[in-house]
């Protein structure tokens, strides 16, 4: 199906738009991914490891054939990088309420060209005392 489609449409911009719509489309299928539009990673994990019968996102996100994304491994591996280094110094929580209850994210998103969060109340605190003085040393940020 997606093949046909590209066999009959122009090359260029427009192609390329199509593309990402297709692509968009492909990941939000929900006989492949059931509940698309539901922030569940545990999704590609069973008993802790990748689920190899998940079909990785990777096969729609970046394109196709020989308009592929170029910058596909460089994207993976700073999404890598940045994911690593904040888990590292940071412990990452739901903040709670006046009453100690954790604080659910609404999942809310804003639907722009990437889709982002709304803003949502977590906590964010360095992992332990040495992970603070890394943190000061590499940015010039207030930590509450
Ligand atoms: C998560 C990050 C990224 C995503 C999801 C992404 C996704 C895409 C998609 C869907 C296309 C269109 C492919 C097509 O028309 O079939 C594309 C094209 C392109 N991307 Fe990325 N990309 C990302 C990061 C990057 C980075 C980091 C670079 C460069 C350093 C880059 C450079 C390009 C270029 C130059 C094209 C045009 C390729 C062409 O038309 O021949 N991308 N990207």
């Amino acid at each position: 199906m997606v093949q046909h489609l590209l066999v009959l449409l122009p090359r260029g911009d427009a192609q390329s738009l199509t593309v990402d719509w297709i692509g968009r489309a492909m990941l939000h299928n929900q006989d492949v991914y059931p509940d698309p539009f539901s922030f569940r990673p545990e999704r590609f994990l069973k008993d802790g490891h990748i689920d190899k019968s998940v079909k990785d996102p990777a096969h729609a996100c970046f394109g196709f054939g020989r308009r592929i994304c170029p910058g596909r491994y460089m994207a993976f591996s700073a999404v890598w990088i940045a994911v690593a280094s904040l888990i590292a110094v940071f412990d990452m929580k739901k903040a709670v309420d006046e009453d100690g209850r954790p604080i659910e994210p609404n999942h809310e998103y804003v639907s722009a060209l990437v889709c982002i969060p709304k803003p949502y109340p977590c906590s964010i605190t360095p992992r332990s005392r040495d992970a603070e003085r890394l943190i000061r040393s590499n940015a010039n940020v207030d930590i509450l």
